[in-house]
């Protein structure tokens, strides 16, 4: 897939000293620190009050989530959001309704008093430059107060999504066939590509066109999958004349809080079934039904901010060694997107993606046209 740059989440507030330190924080994308110096994570020199801080040794990375903090700060007043303030899980910027409330906050917890609230933690706070961006929708944007990381709710069983057409089984293979897996593959030469590394079976996958070349045959699928492919033509959801279902496999390795941008598979390139293998470490997988159709991927950079009226949005947990099965309207109408996110939230939990996740995906090359029922979709039926 194509690699995305993920959306700045603020815009800054307007500077009251040392402009040029803020210009070159903001290419940056961090902030303007003490005495105009840029430092990575938002704080300004207590600037005139403002209803946002930033607060540091908080957030889901060091177990507190986005809920928790909000309502140990409803102690000083009406707190309209909680925000990453980056990546980190462990930084946040606390939005108030009110600039007496964050001077409140302020006042009770600078200095390194600890916050009763929150167990007693020592919270780092200072007045946040960094202003959360208006959200185009409120349903679209994963950066949403109290929203934040997860950005729908994300379930770990497949039929809570209420999308026909998925399936997710865990425990599909034991710890001892992931190891197996992952040494065969770090075996293998990956292919790089901007931020994760790729290999493929059966067919090339071609990023340029989202499509194989039928005619360029690389062999077989791996021995090494062959137990795998045995138990996907056992999938429950599958009849008989579907085994012997696919002869293509892209390995995908993410590394940390690397995601995908939203796509769905190209339906001219390949068939009705979509197989996924998760294994070394976990990730969320959101689904988005556009009601407007397009089977292109989203332009770069907008998976958060177009085509967002209407768009209905599910997301599900895949733990290490679970297989995920698209099919139906999950295969042909649903794009699927891996948020880029160190931290998912999964039925309030926040859940670190402490390592690397290698993904297998076997499909099966398409040899005619697509004809499916989901036409504003598919490139083979739009042209
Ligand atoms: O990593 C995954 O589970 C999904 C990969 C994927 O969607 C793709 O290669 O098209
Ligand atoms: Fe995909």
């Amino acid at each position: 897939m194509v690699e995305q740059q993920q959306q700045p989440r603020f815009r800054f507030s307007r500077p009251n000293a040392n402009a040029n330190a803020e210009a070159k924080a903001k290419a940056s994308n961090v902030a303007v620190g003490k005495e105009g110096e840029a430092e990575a994570g938002a704080c300004s020199p207590s600037p005139s009050p403002s209803p946002n801080l930033y607060v540091a040794n908080c957030g889901p990375a060091v177990g507190l989530s986005f809920e928790t903090i909000a309502s140990a700060f409803a102690a000083f007043g009406q707190v309209t959001g909680v925000h990453p303030a980056d990546d980190t899980g462990a930084r946040v910027v606390v939005s108030f309704s009110q600039s007496s409330s964050a001077q409140a906050a302020l006042k009770a917890l600078h200095n390194g008093s600890p916050c009763p609230q929150l167990g007693g933690r020592i919270l780092h706070i200072q007045y946040s430059l960094l202003l959360p961006t208006p959200p185009p929708h409120p349903h679209c944007d994963p950066h949403h107060p109290l929203k934040a990381y997860a950005s729908v709710v994300s379930s770990s069983v497949a039929s809570d999504l209420g999308i026909p057409g998925i399936y997710l089984l865990h425990d599909f293979v034991t710890p001892a066939q992931e190891q197996e897996l992952l040494a065969a593959v770090d075996a293998r030469p990956w292919k790089s590509l901007a931020k994760r590394r790729v290999q493929h079976y059966g067919y090339e996958f071609l990023y340029k066109t989202r499509n194989v070349d039928p005619k360029q045959f690389l062999g077989d699928l791996p021995s090494f999958v062959s137990s795998i492919l045995e138990k996907i033509s056992l999938f429950p959801n599958l009849s008989i004349a579907e085994s012997n279902i696919v002869d293509q496999l892209t390995v995908n390795e993410y590394p940390p809080g690397v995601g995908l941008s939203p796509h769905i598979d190209t339906h001219s390139a390949f068939d009705r079934l979509i197989f996924s293998l998760s294994l070394a470490g976990p990730c969320i997988m959101e689904f988005r039904k556009y009601p407007q159709g397009t089977w292109l991927p989203l332009p770069s950079g907008r998976e958060n901010s177009d085509h967002c009226s209407n768009v209905e949005r599910r997301a599900i947990f895949l733990p290490p060694r679970s297989m995920l099965l698209l099919s139906g309207e999950a295969r042909y109408a649903w794009h699927h997107y891996i948020p880029h996110h160190k931290v998912d939230m999964v039925d309030g939990q926040a859940i670190r993606r402490g390592s690397r996740r290698v993904s297998f995906t076997f499909r099966k090359v398409r040899t005619g046209p697509c004809c499916c029922d989901f036409p504003q979709y598919c490139d083979s039926q739009m042209g």
